[in-house]
């Protein structure tokens, strides 16, 4: 049996820290949503054995137990004792290593897929807090729209959908690695944004407001080493975004925008200074 599951990317609107756990895990507070670039990861269950094997297009990945997707089959094939093997194919659209969360995105794609294939009956509630195991992203990532996310990344309170947005994303040529940012944190320096206020505006359905509020704890810490993130900043506002912010660690920068008309001057403005550039919108 068989399926194709999308895996679209995250973007962080809001993203703070407010402390950290005894283990030295990270407690969230962010508000996250995912937009129309996505991976597309094709599941196929085998009878014959109970390996698992990925593949992608993308050189960058690894194909054993270090990808996301592996992961995420050989966790419910373990928990449920399942007797099947699994074949995983990614179709990989979105850059690795850019804050866009894509490997926790296709773990949350196999997660989604195999619950169906292999009819666990798990709600979406109970295939996060499992993905909870793989990556903080990956609890989000199974809803895969916009909501407030707290905790190690498990507690998901849906929210309603946003304003009429579109993003324009830009990642720089540099890929930053997720561990080396969060070593970063020194919580007496972190600049708190206001996710309360935040979370009121996108309830409010008031997009001017979100681009005023909205922030990220980890953008001074990536900015600092790579100076890429705040050029791409100043240029996506230049060429007249409502607001821009980097997502998650980064390196990726995004540009929001109320109205098509302006995001695609931003789109055509930043394809002169960045090579991947994408003009994408939020999922409804
Ligand atoms: C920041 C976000 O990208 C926002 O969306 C995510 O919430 C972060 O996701 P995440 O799953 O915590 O990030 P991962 O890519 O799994 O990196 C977490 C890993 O960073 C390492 N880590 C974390 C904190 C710290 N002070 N030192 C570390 O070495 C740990 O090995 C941990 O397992
Ligand atoms: N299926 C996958 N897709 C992308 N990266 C993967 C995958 N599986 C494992 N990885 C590894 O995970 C690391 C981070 O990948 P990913 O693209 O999720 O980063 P990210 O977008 O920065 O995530 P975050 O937003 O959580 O920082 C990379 O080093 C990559 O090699």
């Amino acid at each position: 049996m068989q399926l194709i599951e999308k895996a679209p990317a995250k973007i962080n609107l809001g993203l703070d820290t407010p402390y950290h756990h005894q283990d030295g895990a990270e407690e969230w507070n962010m508000v996250m949503t995912s937009v129309d670039l996505a991976d597309y990861v094709e599941i196929q269950t085998l009878t014959k054995h109970k390996r698992i094997r990925v593949a992608s297009d993308s050189g960058f990945l690894p194909n054993d137990q270090r990808n996301l997707a592996y992961q995420a089959a050989h966790l419910l094939q373990t928990k449920f004792n399942v007797g099947e093997g699994v074949n995983i194919r990614i179709k990989k659209n979105i850059p690795v290593a850019a804050g866009l969360g894509g490997g926790s995105s296709d773990a949350a794609a196999v997660l989604r897929g195999l619950n169906q294939l292999w009819n666990l009956g798990l709600s979406w509630q109970e295939l996060a807090e499992l993905g909870l195991r793989i990556d903080s992203d990956v609890p989000y990532c199974v809803y895969g729209r916009t909501a407030h996310v707290r905790g190690r990344g498990e507690r998901i309170t849906p929210l309603s959908k946003l304003p009429a947005a579109w993003v324009v994303l830009a990642k720089p040529k540099v890929s930053v690695s997720t561990p080396s940012i969060l070593q970063q944190i020194r919580y007496d320096d972190l600049e708190h944004p206001d996710i309360d206020s935040l979370l009121k505006a996108v309830r409010n359905q008031d997009i001017a407001e979100m681009c005023a509020v909205m922030g990220n704890v980890l953008e001074p810490l990536t900015a600092h080493r790579y100076p890429e993130i705040t050029q791409l900043k100043q240029q996506l506002m230049k060429f007249g975004a409502d607001a821009a912010q980097m997502s998650g660690t980064g390196p990726t920068v995004f540009g929001l925008c109320s109205k098509q008309s302006r995001a695609q001057r931003v789109f055509n403005g930043m394809k002169g200074f960045c090579r991947e550039v994408y003009l994408v919108r939020p999922l409804p």
